[in-house]
């Protein structure tokens, strides 16, 4: 028989209620899991099938969109949920996740295997060489590994070095949600599917780009994983990062997994060395504390009281090769903000000269492009037009297209998207191993220099504004200033809490 079985270690948690199984239900309802499979939960919470099914059910109800919600097909998709209740971490309990994916499979030589660790970090060692152990890697096995992956360089080479003793690199999924994000890859599109911006994506025509990816909560349930872990490792040395490089990248010659990921790798190669100037000065790290009726991250459940965790971190960085050269890129994320929106805001360099009166005495005098990757996804030009009547008075305005006048952003979850292209083996989404060490390489120094220099400014800021002012001051040595996400669209009050 040998179906398909995927195995969830961490079934307990967070991502896997959140997003994995609403996920798999689309999945499910769109007919695109394979036709026979099973979705094995582990972990060491105790469930019996039929509780976990019926915790699995009661999520769905708060996870899954209502319009998707339809009892009879939620009602047969948990019916391919099952759970063994092991410690992953021990390798005991891995004879008996043998014998049950050989059951869940019908066959003695289980074959198309998915393993997915939804767990904390620190078990992403262990696990494979646990399924080693019992052969679960073998055949079709395929792993998909949640993010961070390392702590830092030393332990991410480590890491590699285990997967690759364990799987080949084809069978190794390093997910990053963000760019199963319809946005994200539409960024591609946009950029090498369309002649007339590629021509002035370079130095010579863009003085600067920043990317913000904010949210407005805090860190909710996750104390525990998120003290030990920082915005600089949740955040920006994946998904912030891989949007870079998105903004970044040559065109390769043909689309394929390979040929896209050589290209981000080398973005990430062109990464300019952090200085001990960059260090202390274009890097800046904040903590929210409590605003509104929010209380502070020191507050927080599982938080140390005198944590010095970063919830925010604003930095520069600049490309050294031949397109970006002297190009800064500003980069931002933070828990705690006014709002949650991810966007890429491109700022063309200004005309030369200026010979028009400015309504409003505010001259528009360079183009922007915001690429808003959510909410309300879409792709913002703001441009001078002259202001109808007598003179000539420009003001700036917006060529505006949103995903709304689709019916909405297609295609989607992020991670329905991941996990079908893995099913189908499809790994350009996904962070090959020389990408992850091509990125820490990168972001060491900063960890480092933390650690070295326990000295070093980390700022409060009340929950609900945009972070420490240093992170402004940054971008004025650039006569420059973070843009307003609330003040990019036209129907900004649908999400921003100002
Ligand atoms: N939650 C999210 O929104 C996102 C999470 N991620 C990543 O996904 C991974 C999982 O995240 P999340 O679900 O939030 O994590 P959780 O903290 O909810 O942990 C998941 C499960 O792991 C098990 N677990 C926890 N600690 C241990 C331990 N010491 N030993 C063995 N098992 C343990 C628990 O199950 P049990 O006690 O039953 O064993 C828990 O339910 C993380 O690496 C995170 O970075 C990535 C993007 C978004
Ligand atoms: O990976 C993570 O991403 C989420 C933000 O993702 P989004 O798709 O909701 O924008 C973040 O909240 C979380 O801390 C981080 O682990």
């Amino acid at each position: 028989m040998n179906k398909f079985v995927m195995t969830i270690f961490g079934a307990s948690g967070d991502l896997t209620k959140r997003k994995l199984m609403p996920a798999l239900y689309s999945l499910y309802v769109a007919k695109r899991l394979p036709e026979e499979f099973e979705i094995l939960g582990v972990g060491r919470t105790v469930y019996e099938d039929a509780d976990y099914r019926t915790y699995i059910y009661s999520e769905m109800e708060k996870f899954v969109k209502s319009e998707e919600q339809n009892k009879e097909k939620m009602d047969a998709f948990v019916g391919h949920l099952h759970y063994l209740a092991i410690d992953p971490a021990l390798e005991s309990g891995y004879g008996q996740l043998r014998l049950r994916i050989e059951e869940l499979s019908g066959d003695s030589r289980p074959d198309d295997l998915l393993f997915y660790l939804a767990t904390p970090p620190s078990l992403y060692g262990v696990i494979p060489l646990h399924l080693k152990s019992v052969h679960l890697n073998e055949g079709r096995a395929r792993i998909i590994v949640e993010k961070p992956f390392g702590y830092d360089l030393e332990s991410a080479e480590k890491l590699n070095r285990i997967y690759a003793s364990v799987f080949d690199e084809h069978q190794i999924y390093r997910i990053d949600h963000f760019l199963g994000k319809e946005t994200a890859q539409n960024l591609l599109a946009f950029r090498f599917a369309n002649g007339i911006f590629e021509p002035l994506w370079n130095r010579n025509y863009i003085d600067y780009v920043e990317v913000t990816a904010v949210e407005n909560l805090g860190i909710e349930q996750r104390g525990g994983f998120y003290d030990t872990t920082g915005a600089l490792r949740d955040m920006v040395q994946n998904h912030l990062i891989q949007l870079v490089a998105l903004t970044a990248m040559e065109p390769p010659a043909v689309f394929n997994a390979d040929n896209f990921r050589n290209e981000v790798v080398k973005v990430y190669e062109s990464l300019t060395p952090l200085t001990e100037t960059d260090l202390n000065e274009h890097i800046v790290r904040g903590q929210y504390t409590a605003g509104g009726n929010k209380r502070g991250y020191r507050e927080e459940k599982n938080i140390a009281p005198d944590s010095r965790t970063e919830t925010y971190i604003a930095m520069k960085l600049g490309i050294s090769n031949w397109r970006w050269s002297g190009v800064p890129f500003y980069i931002r994320t933070g828990k705690q903000m006014p709002t949650k929106v991810t966007e890429i805001v491109v700022h063309f360099r200004e005309t030369p000269h200026q010979m028009f009166h400015c309504a409003g005495g505010n001259c528009p005098r360079a183009n922007k492009l915001i690429l808003r990757l959510q909410p309300n996804e879409g792709i913002v030009l703001k441009f001078g037009m002259k202001v109808p009547g007598p003179g000539f008075e420009v003001k700036q305005v917006t060529m505006d297209f949103s995903y709304d006048q689709l019916g909405g952003v297609p295609g989607g979850d992020a991670y329905a998207r991941l996990i079908e292209d893995c099913i189908l083996g499809d790994q350009t989404l996904f962070t090959r191993s020389d990408a992850v060490e091509a990125s820490w390489h990168f972001f060491d120094p900063i960890l480092r220099y933390w650690n070295e220099h326990p000295e070093a400014p980390l700022y409060g800021y009340p929950a609900g504004t945009w972070g420490p002012l240093e992170s402004e001051a940054m971008m004025h040595e650039h006569g420059a200033d973070w843009t307003n996400p609330c003040k990019n669209l036209t129907n900004t009050d649908q999400y921003c809490e100002l």
